[in-house]
Parts: structure tokens; sequence; C-alpha cells
């Protein structure tokens, strides 16, 4: 059996970033990843990236303003093409930074605790034993796929990862599940020039963003073409050779209905990988919803375990598991204050305009208790939205009325995913909203719209 000071299972964002900070640091480090196409983890491979630059092309083929449905289905595939270009070139670079290290070592193969300080790894060859001083549990997430008959062994029914791989632009996409990869997915395919139709189960739009806003995104969406089916149970799924057809109810009137399209997207959430890891062997002890539990210090039960990214459970974003990367790397190397503790963390959703919050929607503030002041801003009135001529969309920022303080923030607009970020440091700085209100900001840019959106503050 081979020992190492630390086994790291997953190659995810969490996991590769720790395995060079430890190795930089004289420990001997195994890596262990199932794939050896996802090195660098789902971000580079199948996640982030590759939509981004999906979401880049959708864009640039608008913009050619293509006549034909073939001229559009040759620029897709193009787009593909270099997609894969770009997560080949990550892959490789992922995989040679930590291989060329001479303290680590990555075994490709499946990983699973035999006790808590030994891990299993098939490989296609042979089956190894690792032993592991410490070990960190970085398996990221998975598809949740619903029990709806006729769903498996379907050839048009795609995940988000198998869709990305089809070279042939489907001329109607269904999507089922309408939150971030739905919605993510829906604008890059309707900006190809597919016809996207949305089947959502709950009859709220975005149930979890403020109302006024998830109306804005729906508006705008709905005017990029795509459509949506709210409030519907989608209850069969069938291909009768040369479409699919999906089978729903709509959940009020109880109304049987169904929908052709030549490929079905799946995106209704993703779960944390743990059940190939056999970590009962180790005693490690799971969430009900089948998460590894963790402290603020992401520790498990077990004191030589920890685990980081999609696997606890809690929000799915690359920069949380970077972040969670850093909680660890504080205890093990640092002096071990950060935690989990009151994180902020925002997000952006990358439909078109872009859609991205941070801190407390209104009605979470009203909640919550506080005296809240409201001000919003039309994307209209920014002048680099008309210079770029994308007036569409809505700015809201949500106040503590006693303290000044910014409570949360939504902006639906292009850029946004920058933008954000702003405000994010303010409220962390503890800033009043009147910092960004009299803020000097560059112009023309979308950023001076905050000047605008909290001198809107009554
Ligand atoms: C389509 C899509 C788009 C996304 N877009 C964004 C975005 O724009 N911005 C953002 O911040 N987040 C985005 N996310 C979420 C983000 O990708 C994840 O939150 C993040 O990648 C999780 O990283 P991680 O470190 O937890 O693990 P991962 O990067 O998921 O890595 C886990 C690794 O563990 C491996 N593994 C699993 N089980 C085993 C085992 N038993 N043995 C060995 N190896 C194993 C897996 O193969 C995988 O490579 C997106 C996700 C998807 C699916
Ligand atoms: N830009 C980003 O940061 C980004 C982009 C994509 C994904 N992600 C991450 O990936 C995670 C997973 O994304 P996701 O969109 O799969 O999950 P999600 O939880 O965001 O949305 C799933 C949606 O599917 C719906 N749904 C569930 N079962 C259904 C059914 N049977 N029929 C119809 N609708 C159904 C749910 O109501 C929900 O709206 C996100 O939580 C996010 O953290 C992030």
């Amino acid at each position: 059996m081979k020992n190492y000071d630390a086994i790291i299972i997953g190659f995810g964002k969490a996991g590769k970033t720790l395995a060079a900070d430890l190795a930089n640091h004289g420990n001997k480090v195994a890596l262990i990843e199932q794939s050896k196409y996802m090195y660098g983890g789902t971000c580079i491979n199948v996640g982030c990236l590759p939509t981004k630059s999906l979401v880049n092309s959708s864009k640039i083929s608008q913009y050619k303003q293509f006549k034909t449905f073939e001229q559009k289905s040759q620029f897709y595939k193009e787009a593909i093409a270099d997609k894969n270009k770009l997560t080949a070139n990550l892959r490789t670079k992922n995989f040679d930074k930590l291989n060329d290290h001479p303290n680590v070592v990555i075994y490709t193969g499946k990983a699973s605790f035999v006790s808590s300080y030994e891990v299993k790894v098939e490989m296609e060859q042979e089956t190894i034993h690792l032993f592991g001083t410490q070990i960190f549990i970085n398996t990221g997430s998975k598809a949740i796929i619903p029990d709806i008959e006729g769903i498996h062994d379907n050839k048009r029914v795609y995940l988000s990862d198998s869709l990305l791989d089809v070279t042939k632009l489907p001329a109607r996409l269904s999507i089922i599940g309408g939150g971030y990869i739905g919605l993510e997915f829906a604008s890059i395919y309707a900006n190809f020039g597919s016809k996207v139709t949305v089947f959502q189960d709950t009859a709220n739009f975005l149930p979890r963003e403020d109302d006024e806003l998830a109306a804005e995104v729906k508006q705008v969406m709905m005017e990029q073409g795509i459509v949506f089916k709210l409030g519907v149970i989608t209850t069969s799924l069938s291909d009768n050779g040369t479409e699919a057809i999906l089978h729903y109810k709509d959940a009020q009137s109880g109304e049987n209905m169904q929908y052709p399209a030549d490929a079905i997207l799946l995106a209704t959430g993703r779960k944390p990988n743990t059940e190939e890891l056999n970590l009962a062997a180790a005693r490690i002890v799971t969430t009900p919803k089948g998460a590894v539990k963790v402290d603020e210090l992401l520790r498990t039960n077990i004191p030589n375990i920890w685990a980081m990214g999609d696997v606890v459970g809690g929000l799915q974003f690359t920069y949380v598991s970077l972040d969670d990367y850093r909680i660890v790397r504080e205890q093990l190397l640092g002096n071990g204050e950060r935690s989990t503790d009151k994180r902020n963390i925002p997000y952006s959703v990358f439909i078109d305009p872009a859609f991205s919050r941070v801190g407390l929607s209104e009605k979470e503030a009203k909640e919550q208790g506080f005296d809240v002041k409201v001000a919003k801003l039309s994307v209209a009135a920014i002048p680099k939205a008309q210079v770029i001529q994308e007036p569409k969309g809505m700015l809201k920022a949500v106040i503590d009325g006693k303290t000044d303080q910014i409570l949360g923030v939504t902006l639906f607009c292009p850029e946004s995913y920058e933008m954000i970020n702003i405000v994010k440091i303010a409220m962390d700085a503890g800033l009043p909203y009147t910092f960004l209100k009299n803020q000097i900001f560059t112009h023309p840019t979308f950023s001076e719209a905050l000047n605008d959106l909290f001198g809107a503050i009554q």
C-alpha cells in the first residue's frame, strides 16, 4: 500500500488548488480523478467555461443575423468545435500543472473508502489501495434524473454535459427545469437559432427571486422567442423514430398534452456525488440529501477527513469551491480563522442580458423584519445600454432604512456579472449605499448606473 500525507478525491476546483498548495509545502499528495476527460473538474470540462464559451458564440451568432437554419447550424457546429478546443487545452494544462509536480501523483480511477485512512482506487488496469494521513473529498455533484417514464435509453434526451457534445443544432429544444442550467441553455440555444421551450414544475417563474425581476426576465426571454410552460408535470417521454415527444400535464387543470422536440435537456437540479464513495466504511456522516456533513470549517465527523465544493450540499458554484479550499488551507497552513460563517455569496446567471444578485431580495428583507428602502432603475435609462442598443432589463436595490446599509441588489442588465462584484465588496466592507451613489465611475459604463440606482433611494 502506498502512503501519502494527503489524499484528495476529485480533481475539482478546491481539490486541485489544495493539491498544489500542499505539495508546494512539501507534502506528498495523491489526487484521484475517475475520468481522464475530467482533469480540472466540472467547471472547465462540462460546466462554467464550456457553457460560457457557448454564451459568447451564441451572441456572435445573433449579431451575424444568419438568414437560414443551415447557416445557424453550421455556425453552431463551429462553436462546439471551438468549445472543445478550449476545454481540451484547459484539461491538459490542469493535468500537466499537477502531474509535473514532484510531490503529486495523479491516479485516474474511481475512489472509495475502505476505512478512514484507506482509499481504494479502481483504475483501468488495476485496483490499488492508498493510505492517507489526511483525506479531502472533492467529488462535486451530478445531475438529478427525475423519475419520468421513458427517460432512460431515449437517444434524444440529454443532460447538460451530453448536450454540449451534440454538433447538430436541434431545431426544437425542450428543457425540463427552469433553474440556472435550464435558463442558461435556453438562452444559448435560442440565440443560436433553436426553438426553445422550458417546462417548469412550479407555477412561479424563478420562485427564489424578486417577483418583479422574475417577471422582467421572463418577458425578455419570451421576446427572445423562448416559450415557458409553467406549473406542468412531465409524465413521460417517448420517441416516434423521427422526434421526441414530451407528454405533460397541467398541474392545475389536469389536462394532458404532448409536445414534439428534436432534443430534450434534463436540467432538474444536481445532487452531491457521494453514492459510490462507500462513506460508511470510513464512518463519515451524510445529510438527509446525501451530502457529506461538515461543520463551518468543512470538517467531517472524522478528524482526518474534510470535504469541499458541491459535495457538501451548499451553493454549487466554482468560486464557493475555491473558497472552501481557502478555509481548509487556513486550518492546515494558516491561522484557521476562515470559515463558512456569514459568507456573502453573489451569483450570476448568464442569460441575455445576465442576471446577477447579491444579498437579500425585497421580500426576504421584509420577512427578516428590516425596514427597507427600495430603488429601481430601468436599463433603458443607462447611456451605455443605449450605446450598445441593449436597453432591456431592470436593476433593483434594497437598503436598510435604519442604517443605510445595502441589504441586497439584483441586476438584470449586460455586464451585471462584473457590476455585482462591486456591490458585494461594498456590502462586505460595511459601506452605506451612499458610497456607491456618490462614487466616481468611468463613463459610459454599466457600473456608473450604480450612481443612479442608489441615487433613486428616497
Ligand atoms: C452546465 C453547468 C454550468 C455551470 N456554470 C457555472 C458558472 O457559470 N459559474 C459557477 O461558478 N458555477 C457554475 N457551475 C457549477 C460549478 O461547475 C460547480 O459548482 C463546480 O464545478 C463544483 O466544483 P467542485 O470543486 O465541487 O467539484 P467538481 O469540479 O465537480 O469536481 C469533482 C470531480 O470529482 C470526480 N469524482 C467524482 N466521484 C469520484 C470518485 N469516486 N473517484 C474519483 N473521482 C471522482 C469527478 O469526475 C469530478 O471531476 C455550473 C455547473 C454546470 C453543470
Ligand atoms: N451561472 C452559474 O453560476 C451556474 C450555471 C449553471 C449551473 N449552476 C449551478 O448548477 C446547479 C444546478 O443547476 P440546475 O438548473 O440543474 O438546478 P436548479 O436547482 O437551479 O434548478 C432546477 C429546476 O428544475 C425544476 N424541476 C425539478 N424537477 C422538475 C421536473 N420534474 N419538471 C420540471 N421542472 C423540474 C426546479 O423547480 C428548478 O426550478 C445550480 O444550483 C447552480 O449552482 C450555476
